[in-house]
């Protein structure tokens, strides 16, 4: 278990993590999502003791790490894939590290093998692809089989097999009943891996939820109609909503159209027919999650004046409000 409780981190004029409170338990994939300098790094860094806490906890299996008696066998981290020594070989590295964390040595060649570096175990890591680096890292965080891990954006750099073969380890590491935390910037990459999400923009909390109920609050599908008998046809849709324990909303949207959100282009088809409503043109559009996020992680950072913010400025605001609504 991982616990971070009201951690905050400042460099300067810089609030890096801002009160941060969550909890990673064993079992499952924690996802650590928010955009470049949200501070997840940081977060990561104050679990792992290589930095102090302005203020608050950040604790492994309830202790701050210089507290642990085996920090090995408690938590093994990627964090910065390059910082390794170029000149050793692969195994050297890994015998290193094992040597200091009272690790066997026969761990070594068992991880290599796990990460699929066997092959160039005695090569040095000068050498080695940014995609070999994260392997190396991840073998060096697997070496003491630690009850927990976290992989700060440990696909960066990965080609696809190296991604799909991060996927299924991240997944059986939590299946074995270890605690998981895996950072990412990326909404879709999180999708795929995490069971339960927790999103950070500025420094702060933003979301904390099972990813299922992320994206069932997040994806919908909006139909648009675009009719000369709008006035006929939303008078009738408002009906439906009544009639529906479903929430349909219904707004205008540009050159005459309809947005309905909550009904599918079927059921909107149906109501103008009965409406003897015209319809031009009807149809479908999805909400990305991503977008969702991006949008909610803008405007967190809009909000706090801090130096976060990606994306397109002419976002919709819709997916933002609504995202703003569940925080
Ligand atoms: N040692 C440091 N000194 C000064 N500022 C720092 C330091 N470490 C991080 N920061 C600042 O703290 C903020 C959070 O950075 P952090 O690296 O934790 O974010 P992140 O979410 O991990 O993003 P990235 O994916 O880009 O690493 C950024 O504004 C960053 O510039």
């Amino acid at each position: 278990m991982l616990t971070v409780r009201h951690l905050t981190k400042r460099y300067g004029g810089t609030t890096a993590v801002d009160d941060l409170t969550f909890e990673v338990p064993p079992g499952r994939v924690t996802g650590f999502l928010g955009p470049n300098g949200a501070g997840k790094s940081t977060t990561m860094r104050l679990l792992l003791g290589l930095d102090r806490p302005t203020s608050g906890t950040a604790l492994v299996g309830g202790r701050p790490y210089a507290e642990i008696p085996e920090p090995t066998r408690a938590v093994g981290a990627l964090l910065d894939a390059s910082a390794v020594h170029p000149g050793r070989s692969a195994r050297a590295h890994l015998l290193a590290l094992a040597r200091g964390g009272g690790v066997a040595r026969t761990r070594v060649a068992e991880v290599l093998e796990e990460v699929g570096l066997a092959d160039v175990a005695r090569k040095r890591i000068g050498g080695f692809s940014l995609g070999m680096r994260q392997r190396l890292g991840i073998a060096a965080a697997l070496l003491g089989e630690p009850a927990a891990l976290v992989f700060d954006e440990p696909v960066n750099g990965l080609d696809m097999d190296g991604v799909l073969w991060v996927r299924r380890l991240v997944r059986d590491l939590a299946a074995e009943g270890r605690t998981v935390f895996v950072s990412s910037h990326l909404m879709s990459e999180m999708q795929l891996v995490a069971d339960h999400l927790v999103v950070v923009g500025a420094g702060r909390l933003l979301v904390d939820e099972p990813m299922a109920d992320v994206i069932a609050a997040w994806s919908h599908t909006t139909t648009t109609v675009r009719t000369p008998d709008a006035s006929l046809l939303a008078e009738r849709l408002n009906e439906a909503r009544s009639a529906t324990r479903r929430r349909v909303e219904v707004e205008p949207g540009r050159g005459g159209e309809l947005r309905v959100r909550g009904l599918t282009p079927e059921e909107v088809g149906d109501a103008a027919h009965a409406a003897g409503a015209r319809v031009h043109t009807l149809y479908r559009e999805e909400a990305s999650l991503e977008q969702a996020y991006l949008e909610l992680t803008e405007t967190a950072t809009e909000f706090t004046g801090g130096a976060a913010g990606t994306g397109d400025a002419g976002a919709r605001p819709d997916a933002a409000a609504a995202a703003k609504e569940k925080v």
